[in-house]
Parts: structure tokens; sequence; C-alpha cells
């Protein structure tokens, strides 16, 4: 059975038919990345899944478990990093956990070491650089006890360099604890890196254009994306995208 499957969705606001019959699915521990152009409905995609707008017609399904309109069925961490001003680190990382009636702090001091965040614990998110917040962010999805993951663009605001850390840092940790993730964003050579599959969604109303199945095998090293077959996959799904502008 499938972690989440999006079962010929429909959603318009007004006369704007923004998603047009869209199904897929994401499978347990899977990691799938969705590609668009932009203002074809990807975030709007996500706030279905959230619970926070309903489809007009069509399913969402969680754990086979139909979940239209219903909000904490997943953990979401937006493009950015959405930490409260006035908890610590600490503090931000166990807050779903919190919320379920959880108390992780064990776990979250061990995962803030890994995630090399160790000594600002008690420090507060204006203390922090861009990507030391991605990553309190981050801690905090894992944490939280939804099995499904949604990641809306999260390095997009991130300079090169932290960019690619990040995303060093995002596969290292998932790997270790295997949620299912569906992730959002606009950089080809970034999904191919991160997924196990990667959905090309049409232009304005949305819909399935293609599926890639990414087969580099895990652990990956950042080094792929030099290699000839990763430059080929690149420019496939390019040529595609660029139909679609
Ligand atoms: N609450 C809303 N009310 C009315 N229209 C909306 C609402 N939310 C989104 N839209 C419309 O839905 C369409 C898709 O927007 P959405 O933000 O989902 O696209 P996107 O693919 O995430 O864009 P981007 O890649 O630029 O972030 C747009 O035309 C937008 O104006």
């Amino acid at each position: 059975m499938a972690k989440l499957n999006i079962d010929h969705v429909n959603k318009s606001f007004g006369d704007n038919l923004v998603l047009k019959d869209l199904a897929f699915d994401v499978k347990e521990e899977e990691f799938v990345s969705i590609i668009g152009p932009s203002g074809s409905g990807k975030s709007t995609l996500f706030h279905l899944i959230g619970g926070l707008y309903e489809p007009d017609d069509g399913m969402i399904q969680l754990d086979g478990k139909r979940i239209n309109g219903q909000k904490g069925a997943i953990s979401y961490m937006p493009q950015s990093p959405s930490l409260l001003p006035w908890r610590t680190l600490l503090e931000n990382v166990v807050l779903g956990a919190e919320i379920h009636g959880k108390m992780e702090e064990k776990t979250a001091k061990s995962m803030i070491q890994k995630a090399g965040l160790s000594g600002f614990e008690h420090s507060y998110p204006h203390e922090l650089s861009g990507g030391m917040q991605q990553r309190a962010s981050f801690i905090r999805s894992l944490l939280s006890p939804q099995s499904l993951i949604c990641l809306d663009e999260p390095f997009s605001a991130l300079d090169e360099f932290t960019r690619l850390e990040m995303q060093k840092w995002l596969l290292d940790t998932w790997e270790q604890h295997q949620r299912s993730i569906l992730f959002i964003t606009h950089n080809i050579e970034e999904a191919l890196y991160l997924s196990d599959r990667i959905i090309l969604l049409s232009d304005r109303p949305a819909t399935v254009q293609r599926e890639f199945k990414v087969p580099f095998t895990r652990p990956r090293d950042p080094s792929i994306v030099l290699t000839e077959e990763f430059l080929k996959m690149k420019q496939t799904i390019h040529s595609e995208l660029k139909v679609l502008l």
C-alpha cells in the first residue's frame, strides 16, 4: 500500500482551475520530488495534503485512509524555517512532538548534536544562521510523529554553498530515519541528487506530465552530479520542462 495516494484530485479557485485530475503516489520510505513551472499549483497541492484546502473532486489518502481536509496528518516544512522566535532551538525542535503529547528531549539533543548545532541548544532563532534554522526546522519535522514529511523548497533561500551542505546533511539524516518525503523544488539537479523518483507537473492546470525513476544507488555521494549518467538525465528533464514553459 502507498504511504500517500493522490487520487484524481481537482482544485479550482473560482474560475482558475489549478489542479486537474492529479494522480500519483509516494511509497513507504520513498523520497519523491515535484518539479513544475512557477504558478502551476505545487504549493496548492501541499495545502491540500496538509488539509488547509479541500479538493473539489478526488481523494487524498495517507496509509489508505482518506485525509481530505484533515489537518495534522503530515509534517510540513515550509520554505522559510518558521521557528518560533520566543522559543530556543531545543524548545523549537521538540514542538511537533510536544503538540502530540510526546517529549523527545534526549533524542532531540542527540539530533541537534549530529546536525552540528551543539552549543546552540539554548540560542534563539535570530542568533542562528539561515542554514542552522533550516536544520532545526527539519529536525522538528523528523521528531514529529507523522510519517510523511512535505518540504516546500526548503533550500531556495540559501546561498549555493550552504545549499549543497544542507542537501548532503538532509540525505544523511533521511537515510538514518527513513521517512517518506515529498519535496518541492525548482532545481533539477537537487531533485536528481536527492530523490528516488521525480514527478514533473505541467503548467496550470497542473497534471502529471511525466515521472522519472532516479537510478542512482544510495548512499549518494555529492560527486555523482558530475557523472555522465547524471548530466544526461538532467538534460532530459530540462528538455521536458522547457516544452512546458
Ligand atoms: N488561496 C488562494 N486563493 C486564490 N487563488 C489561489 C490561492 N492559492 C493559490 N492560488 C492560485 O493557484 C495558482 C497556483 O499557485 P501555487 O502557489 O500553488 O503555485 P506554485 O506552483 O506553488 O508556484 P511557485 O512555483 O511560484 O511557488 C495560482 O494561480 C495562484 O494564484
